[in-house]
């Protein structure tokens, strides 16, 4: 059976079932990321966490839109080293040097984005602080 890239590659029409497919697929990577990735988890948690915090503390419109792209940053950040890792390992099993520098680059930008989650957090949660 052919893949959808493949069959798209061979000019094949838009299908509805193979978006279904896709969304299925995006899915899926989301169940690997959290079975697999044991810095997902710690995510979930404190997502979890914040969304349970801003319940009970009542946030505004502004407030939630801040925390939801904190937590889809994070999200995001974690899933493309994720993905990253996985084709480095596959394509270079064995040690190198670049890609023990991908993935410190990689791992950056999850710290990069949880950087910017914690003050999204701090700025929400203690208003005194930041603001
Ligand atoms: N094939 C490799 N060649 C050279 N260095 C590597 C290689 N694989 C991993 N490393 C180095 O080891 C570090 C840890 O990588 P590893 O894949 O073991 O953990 P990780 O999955 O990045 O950890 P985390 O779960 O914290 O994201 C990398 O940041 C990189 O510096």
């Amino acid at each position: 059976m052919r893949t959808k890239t493949e069959r798209r590659r061979r000019g094949g029409q838009f299908s509805l079932l193979d978006r279904f497919s896709s969304l299925r697929d995006a899915l899926n990577g989301l169940g690997i990321l959290i079975v697999e990735q044991h810095n997902a988890r710690i995510h979930l948690v404190v997502a979890i966490c914040v969304l349970a915090l801003g319940l009970l503390t009542g946030l505004n419109g502004l407030e939630w839109l801040l925390i939801f792209a904190a937590i889809s940053l994070v999200w995001m950040a974690e899933a493309f080293n994720s993905a990253l890792e996985y084709v480095c390992d596959a394509a270079v099993p064995e040690a190198h040097e670049l890609i023990g520098k991908a993935k410190d680059v990689a791992a950056a930008g999850v710290l990069i984005c949880s950087v910017f989650a914690v003050l999204v957090g701090v700025w929400v949660f203690v208003p005194g602080l930041l603001r």
